[in-house]
Order: structure tokens, then C-alpha cells, then sequence
């Protein structure tokens, strides 16, 4: 039997075709994530697509459009097949792909798999219509829809041997996926607000007189929306900077990986930064290209903007 660098064996024929599959969901719709996973060598870029179908599956399940009762349902069906999995009870011939995949890489990895019952609780919140009084409300929704997902991320990439501080390293993971979610709340603000969600603390929609929500493309009257932006800009900043300091702890890939989904969230906060008002109009995206070669410097090492304090509003 073949085996990969690390020594396992390689996967068989059904797992190969439950790994294709998993890598055309990423492909296809992590717009901005399947930038850093195509970074990975094979069997972390195979590890990664499964974890990302897993999410996506249980995120479009809260997103849909079943009724909540539903949606329940189906969230908690999707907790039992996480228990199999857990328990190692899925064979290879199983027909679903995403199981197959994700059971193939929690036996490669030290997958922590309860960052998905945390996951699958962050969007029972959602289900449920719960808002947020403050941050520290709002970072409990944020720890188990993004904050789990670095967790079992870094359960893939591992932390390099010797790495100084590295019990650290599921805290900045946790801190990384905060920040990236935190720049996705103030992207989607709108689309959000069109769901009939609103994420961003009430004191703080209070304190800059947004409280009545995002309903057209243009500022709530008499509000500070951009104080507001560029509040909430500074703490995912924050946020970004004591999370990178997992990037020292992980191999050159892995470190690219990171470096590219978090540079392209943050050159996302970049533009939020210079014109608040965009996330009103529309969804704020950057072009290909420049995704490509914020994935690009990650790969030669090269993004390092962490280690400098720039100045507000300006861009990279
Ligand atoms: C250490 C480490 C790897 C941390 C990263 C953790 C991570 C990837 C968190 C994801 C959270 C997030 C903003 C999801 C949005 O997905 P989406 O499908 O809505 O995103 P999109 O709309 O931007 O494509």
C-alpha cells in the first residue's frame, strides 16, 4: 500500500472521490478561503475541503429557507452524523461524501470534531433570532461560528515542534476566526439586515444612533454610521494582530494558508475602513487577482504587515 509523506496510508478509491467532492464544494463557493486552503499541500488541502463542506452544509442550513422547526431538525440530524463520525462507525462505501472525507481526515488529524457541535450550536443561535446586547454577548455567537473553525483548523495544520508559546496556539486560532467574523458582520451588514438580522451589539448600535437598523443604502438619520464602522474596524484589528501570533507557530504552508484568509479579510477591513457606507450599497469584495497575490505573499513570506502598526485608512 502507498503511503503519504507523513506515513499514512494513502486514501482508497472512494475516499479519493469523497475528497473530489468536498474540493469542488470549496472551489466553488469559499470565495475567499479556497484562496489560502489551494496553498496546502495535498492531504491538508484535502483535510481543509472537508471541514469546509461540513460548515458550509450546516451554515446553509440556517441560511435556508426551511421553516425554523425544520432547520432544527435538520441541524440536529447533522450532530448525530457528527456522533458517527466521532465514533468511527463510517465505512468508506458510505454515500455521503462529506462524511466519508471528514471521518478519512479525523483519523490523519488531531481534529478537535467538537468545534462542530459548537458550530451547529452558533447556528442554532441564529435559527432562533438571537441578537446581541454587547461584544462579549456577540463574541460567545462569534467563538462558536468562526472561533471553532480555527480551532479545527489548526487541529490540521499542527503547530511546529519547539514552536515557542504553542499551548497558545488553539486561543490565537480562536482570536483569528473572531476577527475574520467580525469583518464578515460588517460586510454583510445589509444582506443581514435584509434576513431580518442584526449581529453588531446593541450598545454599541446605541452609542453611534444606529439602533434602528440597516433597512436602506443609506445611514440611519441623525446617525454616526461610519463612527461606528470605524469602531468596529479597530477591535477586529485588535483581533487580527494577537491572532497572528499563531503564524510563527505553524509550517511554511500551513502559515500561508492562515496569511492568505486572513489577508484577504483584512484588506476587506481596508476598504470598509475607507468608505463606510460601501457595506450599505452593496457586498464589498475584492477582485481575483488581488486574492491571488495576498495568497502569493503569504506563500514567500512576505505578509508581515502584522508586525507594523499602520496608520488608519491607509491601504496596503
Ligand atoms: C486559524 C484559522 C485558519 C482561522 C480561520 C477560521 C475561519 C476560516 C473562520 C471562518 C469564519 C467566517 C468569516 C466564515 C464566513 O464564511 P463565508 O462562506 O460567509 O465567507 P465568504 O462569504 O467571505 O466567502
Amino acid at each position: 500500500m502507498s503511503r503519504t509523506v507523513e506515513g499514512q496510508p494513502q486514501p482508497s478509491a472512494p475516499v479519493q472521490a469523497a475528497y473530489s467532492y468536498c474540493e469542488a464544494v470549496t472551489g466553488g463557493q469559499a470565495r475567499n478561503f479556497a484562496y489560502g486552503i489551494r496553498l496546502l499541500p495535498t492531504e491538508k488541502r484535502q483535510a481543509m475541503s472537508a471541514l469546509y463542506a461540513f460548515s458550509r452544509r450546516v451554515d446553509d442550513i440556517g441560511d435556508g429557507p426551511l421553516p425554523p422547526g425544520e432547520k432544527k431538525d435538520r441541524l440536529e440530524a447533522t450532530r448525530t452524523l457528527l456522533g458517527r463520525i466521532r465514533a468511527g462507525e463510517i465505512e468508506e462505501d458510505d454515500t455521503d461524501p462529506v462524511a466519508v472525507a471528514l471521518a478519512d481526515s479525523a483519523r490523519r488529524f488531531p481534529i478537535p470534531l467538537d468545534g462542530l457541535d459548537e458550530l451547529i450550536d452558533g447556528v442554532l443561535m441564529d435559527v432562533r433570532g438571537e441578537t446581541y446586547e454587547t461584544w462579549d454577548d456577540l463574541k460567545v455567537y462569534c467563538r462558536c461560528v468562526a472561533g471553532a473553525i480555527g480551532r479545527l483548523s489548526l487541529g490540521v495544520f499542527g503547530t511546529q515542534p519547539g514552536a515557542p508559546g504553542a499551548d497558545r496556539a488553539p486561543e490565537y486560532a480562536d482570536t483569528l476566526g473572531l476577527a475574520l467574523q467580525l469583518t464578515n458582520i460588517l460586510r454583510d451588514v445589509r444582506e443581514d439586515a435584509g434576513n431580518g438580522r442584526t449581529y453588531l451589539p446593541a450598545d454599541d448600535l446605541a452609542k453611534f444612533g444606529c439602533s434602528d437598523g440597516f433597512g436602506s443604502a443609506t445611514p440611519p438619520a441623525g446617525s454616526d454610521f461610519a463612527g461606528l464602522v470605524h469602531f468596529e474596524v479597530r477591535r477586529a484589528r485588535a483581533l487580527f494582530a494577537e491572532g497572528y501570533r499563531l503564524l510563527p507557530m505553524l509550517d511554511r504552508r500551513s502559515g500561508a494558508c492562515v496569511a492568505a484568509m486572513a489577508g484577504i479579510y483584512r484588506r476587506l477591513l481596508d476598504r470598509i475602513e475607507r468608505d463606510p457606507e460601501a457595506v450599505l450599497r452593496g457586498r464589498v469584495s475584492l477582485p481575483g487577482h488581488e486574492k491571488a497575490y495576498v495568497a502569493v505573499r503569504g506563500l514567500s513570506g512576505l505578509d508581515t504587515r502584522h508586525l507594523s502598526r499602520r496608520a488608519p485608512g491607509r491601504s496596503a
